[in-house]
């Protein structure tokens, strides 16, 4: 892919921009090398990281983030403003250089998560959301999610069978990921040359097998 307008700021990006978003022990790490196994296989330099983290500044706004101390209680908006400032120190110093020299940057969560999380699950209205979205992002948006979809109760169980340590998100009540899960699908549904869902809840070598087809697809379609 020779690169692609996004918006009429004349912003010009050479790389693709490739997220995947979902609830909690859908398989998103998992996953996650293995669409970076798969482009750097066709050539691709790829660039893994993560939100909210990625850069230094960003990693340490992470741990504010998912530190599950109950010392202070955290406010909404003090973490849906957090989430933005780590996104913009990411977006700064490794996402927006990456792409610029075409590289293609591969994203464990970026916005849906806060259209899912803050907006879905604390309840914060989405056009306050899509205020800071406008604001950091500058009309910047991923060019394929892949949404790892499966029912909460189960991927409750894959949580649970990792053994490591509930951060803060972790920690919360079956309902706010409900309202997640429910958020993240609507998302998807109303943008669907963007997203594509995959059936998080199949044995591993299947939901690689949906990846990897999914991929083809769009990679013979950008080219
Ligand atoms: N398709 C699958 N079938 C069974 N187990 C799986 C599958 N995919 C991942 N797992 C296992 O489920 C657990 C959760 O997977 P993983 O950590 O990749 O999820 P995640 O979406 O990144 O979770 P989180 O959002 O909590 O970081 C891990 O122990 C992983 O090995
Ligand atoms: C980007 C983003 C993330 N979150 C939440 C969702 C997860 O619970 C954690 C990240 O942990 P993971 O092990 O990497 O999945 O952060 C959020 O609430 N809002 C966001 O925008």
């Amino acid at each position: 892919m020779a690169g692609r307008m996004h918006n009429d700021t004349q912003e010009y990006r050479h790389g693709c921009f490739i997220t995947l978003e979902g609830g909690e022990g859908v398989g998103k790490s998992t996953n996650l090398a293995m669409v970076c196994e798969f482009l750097e296989s066709r050539g691709i330099e790829v660039v893994k990281t993560r939100e909210p983290g990625g850069t230094p500044r960003s990693e340490a706004i992470r741990h504010l983030l998912l530190d599950p101390s109950e010392v202070e209680p955290l406010c909404d908006d003090a973490e849906l403003l957090l989430v933005f400032a780590a996104r913009a120190q990411h977006l700064a110093c490794k996402i927006r250089p990456a792409l610029a020299r075409g590289a293609w940057v591969v994203c464990d969560r970026f916005t849906d998560a806060t259209f899912a999380y803050q907006g879905g699950g604390r309840g914060i209205d989405s056009s306050r959301i899509s205020r800071l979205e406008d604001l950091v992002q500058q009309g910047l948006q991923p060019d394929l999610t892949l949404l790892l979809d499966m029912p909460v109760d189960a991927a409750q169980q894959r949580v649970t069978q990792r053994g490591t340590e509930r951060d803060r998100f972790e920690r919360e009540h079956v309902a706010f990921f409900n309202a997640v899960r429910n958020t993240y699908l609507e998302r998807a549904r109303s943008s669907p040359e963007r997203f594509a869902i995959i059936d998080a809840a199949r044995p591993l070598t299947e939901v690689e097998t949906a990846i990897r087809n999914c991929l083809e697809q769009r990679l013979a379609s950008w080219k």
